[in-house]
């Protein structure tokens, strides 16, 4: 009997944050929100944070499709969105280094670096700009402990009526200063203290309640945050639909926003991941976040789904 064939894939990863990639620009894949689930196992499946499809689109050079380890969709992919890049050049796909490409959170420019075998080995995304208001975070004001409030003027003089800058949250009966962000995926930013070794923080025992906390409608990502100097940050994220990862790019972005907004960094910072470094610039003058790391292949192969 002649076996089907399987699903080529190719498994990357950004600082330590790996999906499994699959070029759909010419076939497609049936549920994929199972596929993810079953792939990302790392046990039974190939092991991964989830699966990225990569497809045609009529906005964009290309449209990348994002699947948490769980199966839930992500709207976007920071260090995801950086391995597509790389994908779709070193595979031929396009031969342009500045790439277009769209998502549930909007159409992206990448800037791709290549290395001395003609590799791409970095890129640098333009992130867009930081959403604030608390309704399209999306955050349940109500699900804080009190709201206080406060108003952000962003770029020419837009106000943002209802940020969440350093409210107080209550998760497992202990009170927590948080901060909301949202990079087109939601993102709530807390900060740990200086003098605790951040490796050592039991974000499994914490993570999963941020997650799911009634203040988050659309559940959410969290990121922890220990302040080294105003230009260097450490990070943990526990992710939504993943749990931990070794980064996480959206992340990034967003602690940067967070954290020049509660006033302890600089708009440009270097963000310390268990998975290595992104540095993340937010340019005020035009309100748009810029995500620069490192995009890796780690293997190809082929797997019956
Ligand atoms: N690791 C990603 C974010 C992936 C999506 C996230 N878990 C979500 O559901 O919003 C990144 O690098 O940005």
């Amino acid at each position: 009997m002649k076996r089907r064939p399987g699903m080529k894939f190719t498994k990357m990863h950004g600082a330590g944050n790996d999906y499994i990639y699959v070029d759909c620009t010419q076939s497609v894949i049936d549920n994929p929100s199972q596929v993810a689930i079953d792939l990302s196992d790392r046990h039974f499946g190939i092991g991964s944070d989830g699966l990225i499809l990569i497809k045609n689109s009529d906005k964009a050079d290309f449209f990348m499709e994002m699947y948490n380890a769980d199966g839930s969709q992500g709207q976007m992919c920071g260090n995801g969105i950086r391995c597509v890049g790389k994908f779709v050049y070193d595979n031929g796909l396009t031969d342009k280094t500045t790439v277009t490409i769209d998502t549930l959170a909007g159409v992206k420019i990448l800037e791709l670096k290549t290395g001395a075998d003609g590799k791409v080995e970095t890129a640098r995304v333009n992130m867009g700009a930081p959403i604030l208001e608390a309704a399209q975070i999306p955050v349940d004001t109500k699900g804080l402990k009190e709201y206080k409030g406060c108003e952000i003027e962003t770029i020419a003089g837009k106000v943002v009526k209802t940020p969440v800058v350093d409210e107080t949250i209550v998760v497992e009966g202990k009170e927590y200063k948080v901060t909301a962000v949202s990079m087109g995926n939601p993102h709530a930013i807390v900060y740990l203290d200086k003098d605790i070794d951040i490796k050592k923080f039991e974000i499994e025992k914490i993570g999963p309640f941020f997650e799911n906390h009634k203040a988050f409608p659309e559940r959410i990502n969290t990121e922890f945050i220990q302040v080294v100097d105003k230009n260097n940050l450490n990070m943990r994220v526990w992710e939504r639909g993943s749990g931990e990862t070794l980064a996480c790019g959206t992340g990034a972005c967003a602690s940067l926003v967070a954290t020049v907004l509660n006033g302890m960094c600089d708009t440009t910072a270097t963000l310390h991941l268990l998975g290595g470094d992104l540095k993340i610039t937010w340019d005020k003058d035009e309100n748009t976040v810029y995500l620069e790391g490192p995009a890796k292949t780690v293997f190809t192969g082929e797997v019956d789904i």
